[in-house]
């Protein structure tokens, strides 16, 4: 397959989320044209309950759209969770493993050797401050420690684009900027795009690019695209 000649790594057109039906229906998302590039670096802003996590879901291909597009025109294909890695505002953390094992799962599950896979997952812990607790069982975590463990979970696969979630939602002021940190540094070292939702200002003011959102509309988040995305499956293994 020819590489790709595009920058865009994802393009979301007029893309709509709705769920439930009838009278029951609320539209999480209404059409949201936006898209991101290599080495972007955006904060969607808005308050709970804005759709900021919806299309974030979207983006990462973890939600399908109700209407409109989504696609990851960056890959030439559909991307997957090496592609876009997403961490998610619950840290979401497999009790029966450790730390560790948390960490490296994901790249054993893409095929990576358990040396390797291990070895990735250390490094990855270190880099956000946690490598000490390496042997311990999720529930021997605070809360701001297994947040921490799950960043380092995405970013032991070297993503191309980083989605996070309202990552530093469940921390305290001083670790969320540290986790904002590991976010930007490691963004910056992989090339990659980091896209974070968040309510909080001054998580907000450290991207370069802040969308708004309110009540699921998106306001002036780029200039809409003429070409539509290239693909619009969802990815391998995920819910639809
Ligand atoms: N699975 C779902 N089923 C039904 N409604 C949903 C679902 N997920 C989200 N919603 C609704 O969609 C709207 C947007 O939710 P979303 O979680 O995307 O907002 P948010 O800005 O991320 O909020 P928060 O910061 O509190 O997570 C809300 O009204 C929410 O109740």
């Amino acid at each position: 397959m020819n590489a790709p000649s595009t920058d865009i790594l994802i393009h979301c057109h007029d893309a709509a989320r709705t769920y439930g039906e009838g009278e029951n229906a609320v539209v999480a998302v209404h059409g949201a044209t936006c898209r991101v590039r290599a080495g972007d670096r955006i904060a969607i802003m808005g308050p709970s309950g804005s759709g900021k996590s919806t299309l974030l879901h979207l983006m990462a291909g973890l939600e399908r759209p109700t209407s409109g597009e989504v696609g990851w025109p960056g890959f030439g294909r559909p991307a997957t969770a090496r592609d876009v890695g997403v961490v998610f505002q619950s840290p979401s953390l497999i009790p029966a493993l450790d730390v560790a094992e948390n960490a490296a799962l994901p790249l054993v599950l893409a095929g990576t050797g358990e040396a390797e896979a291990r070895r990735r997952a250390l490094s990855a812990l270190d880099a956000v401050g946690v490598a000490d607790l390496a042997d311990k069982l999720p529930e021997e975590l605070s809360g701001g420690q297994a947040q921490r463990v799950a960043v380092a979970r995405v970013l032991a696969l070297g993503p191309r684009v980083i989605l996070a979630d309202e990552p530093t939602g469940q921390l305290d002021r001083a670790t969320g900027r540290h986790v904002v940190d590991v976010l930007l540094d490691t963004a910056r070292e992989l090339g990659a795009a980091l896209v974070v939702t968040t309510h909080d200002p001054t998580v907000g003011e450290r991207l370069t690019e802040r969308w708004p959102m309110h009540e699921g509309r998106l306001a002036a988040a780029s200039v809409p695209d003429p070409a539509p995305p290239a693909h619009t499956p969802a990815r391998q293994g995920d819910k639809q």
